[in-house]
């Protein structure tokens, strides 16, 4: 059940791959991309919850604060980010990210499915484990520069904000929560890098490590 799943997961990143690509060749601009793709990327990001709840079940043996951080932000870039404020769709920054997460999908889905059938190519482990040194820092430039561009309009709109007084008495302002989100990547993204640049010595070099939350 799990690889068929996971068969799936890999199928709707390939999806998103042809449908970027064929929007591209027949409009020949990115305005409009996401909003064509919104639909199976909503889908497919949320499903990697699944991830998630493999690891608390202890199906897949990996660290739950590297992949609670990962699948946690990515889900918040396309549902509180991205799907929410229309204004910001057709940023080039947008495009960024999604070509990104797109092709490490489809990389990291191939390697697991080669993996488990016993005949990985070379090629794929050695993509899987060397082109995230490139992708990860651009992919997270994409993410940051998406929110930066968001911030203007939820200052002015004071969209998922909270002002006083209200009957809970309670004050949120969405765009201050924005900041403080941006600063958590100065922390947690070397985290994720760490993590894969070890996972890399590991299965490329054979190295022996021991993760510090196993
Ligand atoms: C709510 C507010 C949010 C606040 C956010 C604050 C800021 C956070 C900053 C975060 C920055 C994120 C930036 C990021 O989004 C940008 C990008 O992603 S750019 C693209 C580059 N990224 C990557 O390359 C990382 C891709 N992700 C991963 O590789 C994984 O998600 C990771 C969590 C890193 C875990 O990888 P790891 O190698 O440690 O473990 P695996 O899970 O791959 O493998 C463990 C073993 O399990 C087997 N496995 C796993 N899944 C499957 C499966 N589906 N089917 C079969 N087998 C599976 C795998 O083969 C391993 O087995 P073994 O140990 O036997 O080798």
């Amino acid at each position: 059940m799990a690889h068929l799943l996971q068969h799936c997961h890999d199928t709707g990143w390939l999806v998103l791959a042809i449908a970027m690509i064929q929007f591209y060749m027949q409009k020949g601009s990115h305005k409009g991309l996401y909003k064509s793709i919104q639909k199976t990327l909503k889908y497919f990001q949320t499903f990697a919850l699944l991830e998630l709840v493999h690891c608390l079940i202890g199906i897949v043996h990996t660290s739950m604060l590297v992949t609670g951080v990962q699948v946690s932000s990515r889900i918040f870039m396309v549902w509180f980010i991205t799907q929410s404020i229309k204004q910001i769709q057709n940023e080039e920054s947008v495009i960024l990210f999604l070509v990104v997460w797109t092709v490490t999908e489809i990389t990291r889905y191939s390697f697991y499915t080669f993996n488990l059938l016993n005949h990985l190519p070379y090629f794929i482990k050695w993509a899987r484990y060397n082109l995230f040194i490139i992708l990860y820092p651009v992919g997270a430039a994409g993410e940051l520069l998406t929110i930066y561009a968001a911030l203007p309009y939820v200052q002015k709109t004071g969209m998922y904000s909270l002002r006083l007084p209200n009957k809970y008495n309670v004050s949120f302002d969405y765009y201050y929560f924005l900041l403080i989100v941006m600063a958590f990547y100065i922390p947690l993204f070397p985290q994720l890098y760490f993590h894969m640049l070890r996972q890399r010595r590991k299965v490329l070099l054979g190295e022996v490590i021991v993760e510090k939350d196993d």
